[in-house]
C-alpha cells in the first residue's frame, strides 16, 4: 500500500487499474447520457428522396424560360401533393403542381417556386422569373446518405444523436452499460432518516449526496444504508456490494482513530489496499482498495471532503467506465471575490460558486470551509483549485477554477 500520494500520482493510479464496462443493448431513450458501442452506418439516403423545402408550386426550370415581370408565364396547376403523399402523375410541358414542404418532387418537375412569388388560382400559377433547373429542390441523402459512417463507437449520446439514431430507425442501440456504484456509509454516530435522532447521533447525509453525484453522471447508484462500526458488519455488506456493483464507496472510518475500520475490512474481503492519504486538503485520508477488476474507494465521514474526493477520483472513474474518452473537470481563470489567507502547504480544493459577466468568470467563496460543513456546499459549482505553497490569495486576484456545473450568466 502507498501512502501520503500526489493527488496526480493517485489519479493516475486508479485510470490505470480500470477499464470500460462492457456494451449492452438498451432501447433508444434510455441511452441518453450513455456511450456509444457500435459504429452507425446509414442504410438509407436521408432525406429518402428529392423533397421540396417550401410551400409553392413543383414547375419544370425549362417552362420559366423568358418569364419577367411584363412577360409573366402561366402554367396550369394540375396536382397537389402534400407532405406525405405522391403524386401518381408526371408533370408535363407548362404545367406546374401545388406542393407543401416536406413533399416528394414529382416526376417530370425539377424546380420549386415558392407562394409569395407567384400568383395563382385553382386551375392556373403565374410565374414572374426564371428558375434555373435545382432551384429549391433538396437533394436525397442531403442530410446523410447509405453507407455514411454517421456516429462512431465512442460518442455520447445526447438529445441530437438520439434524433439521428430514430431517423435511422435504431429502437435499440450498443452503448457501455451504465456503472452500478454502491454507496456504504459507516459509523455508529450514523442514523437513517427514518430512525429516531437520539443524543449523540446524526443523521446519515452522504448517502444521499453520493448518490446524487452518481445519478448526475448517468450511473446507477444502490444505497446499501449506513453501518455501524464493526468490522463483521462492514464487511459482510463489502461482500454483498461487491456482488453486484462494478465500483463501491464507503465513508468514514478511513482515519487513524479507535473505529477507523474501513481499510482492514476492505483487506478482509480480499481486496488490495492500492493507496490511503492523498496530499490534498480536504479528504486526505482517502484510502482506496481493488478486488478483481472493482475499485472500493474509502471517502472521509466529512460530508464536504467526500463530496470533493468524489468530484476529483471518483468521477473520472465512473467516466471512464462509461466509455468517455474526456474525464477532466474544465479549469477556467477566474477573479476572486474575497481574501483566500488560510496557509495551503499542501493542495486545496475551495468550495466556489463562479459566475460569468462580461466575459469574464467570477469566484465567490463561502463563509465556513471545515470539511465538516455541509450547508457550505450549497451553490458550489466550482473548485477554487490552489496549488501546494501558494497563496494566500486576496480580493481581484486570478485564480484557477474547476467547474462542477455551467456558471451562471450575470449581467
Ligand atoms: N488524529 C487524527 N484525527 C483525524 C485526522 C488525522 O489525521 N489524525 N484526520 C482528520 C481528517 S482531515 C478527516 S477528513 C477525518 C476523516 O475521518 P473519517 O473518514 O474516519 O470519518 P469519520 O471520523 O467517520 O467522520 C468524520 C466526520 O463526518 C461525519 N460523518 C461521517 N459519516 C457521515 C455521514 N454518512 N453523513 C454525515 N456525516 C457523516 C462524522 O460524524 C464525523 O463528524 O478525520 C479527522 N481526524
Ligand atoms: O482531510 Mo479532512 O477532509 O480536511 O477534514
Amino acid at each position: 500500500m502507498r501512502t501520503n500520494v500526489t493527488l496526480e500520482e493517485a489519479l493516475a493510479m486508479l485510470l490505470k487499474e480500470s477499464g470500460t464496462i462492457e456494451a449492452v443493448h438498451v432501447p433508444l431513450l434510455d441511452a441518453l447520457g450513455s456511450v456509444l458501442a457500435e459504429n452507425i452506418v446509414s442504410d438509407m439516403d436521408m432525406p429518402p428522396f428529392k423533397k421540396s423545402p417550401l410551400d409553392g408550386y413543383a414547375v419544370r426550370g425549362e417552362d420559366t424560360e423568358g418569364a419577367s415581370k411584363d412577360t409573366p408565364i402561366i402554367l396550369k396547376v394540375m396536382d397537389f401533393v402534400p407532405a406525405g403523399y405522391v403524386s401518381n402523375k408526371r408533370l408535363g410541358k407548362k404545367e406546374a403542381m401545388r406542393i407543401m414542404t416536406g413533399a416528394k418532387i414529382p416526376e417530370g418537375a425539377d424546380a420549386v417556386v415558392k407562394f409569395e412569388d407567384t400568383k395563382y388560382t385553382e386551375e392556373t400559377v403565374t410565374v414572374y422569373k426564371k428558375y434555373p433547373v435545382g432551384t429549391n429542390i433538396v437533394k436525397a441523402g442531403e442530410d446523410m446518405e447509405k453507407g455514411d459512417l454517421v456516429l462512431q463507437k465512442g460518442e455520447v449520446i445526447d438529445a441530437p444523436e438520439i434524433g439521428i439514431l430514430a431517423t435511422l430507425g435504431k429502437a435499440y442501440v450498443e452503448v457501455f452499460r451504465k456503472p452500478r456504484v454502491a454507496i456504504l456509509s459507516t459509523g455508529d454516530e450514523l442514523v437513517d432518516m427514518q430512525q429516531p435522532l437520539v443524543e449523540g447521533k446524526i443523521r446519515n447525509s452522504n448517502s444521499y449526496t453520493i448518490a446524487a453525484q452518481i445519478k448526475k453522471l448517468g450511473a446507477k447508484p444502490l444505497m446499501l444504508g449506513i453501518c455501524s462500526d464493526a468490522i463483521e458488519i462492514i464487511k459482510a455488506k463489502l461482500n454483498s456490494a461487491l456482488n453486484w456493483a462494478d465500483i463501491v464507496i464507503t465513508t468514514g472510518g478511513v482515519s487513524v482513530g479507535d473505529h477507523d475500520l474501513a481499510k482492514e475490512a476492505f483487506r478482509e474481503v480480499g481486496a488490495e489496499v492500492l493507496f490511503w492519504r492523498v496530499r490534498m486538503k480536504p479528504g486526505t485520508p482517502i484510502a482506496v482498495a481493488k478486488k478483481e477488476e472493482k475499485l472500493i474507494f474509502g471517502l472521509s465521514g466529512n460530508p464536504a471532503a467526500a463530496y470533493i474526493t468524489f468530484e476529483q477520483f471518483v468521477r473520472p472513474i465512473i467516466l471512464k467506465k462509461m466509455g468517455r474518452g474526456n474525464y477532466k473537470l474544465m479549469e477556467v481563470k477566474s477573479i476572486l471575490e474575497s481574501d483566500f489567507t488560510k496557509a495551503s502547504n499542501q493542495n486545496r480544493f475551495v468550495r466556489g460558486n463562479t459566475y460569468y459577466r462580461d466575459g469574464k468568470y467570477y469566484t465567490r467563496l463561502p463563509e465556513k470551509h471545515s470539511s465538516g460543513v455541509l450547508t457550505s456546499l450549497m451553490g458550489t459549482n466550482s473548485l477554487f483549485y490552489i496549488k501546494a505553497l501558494t497563496g494566500p490569495y486576496k480580493k481581484g486576484d486570478e485564480i484557477t477554477v474547476q467547474l462542477l456545473n455551467h456558471p451562471e450568466v450575470l449581467k
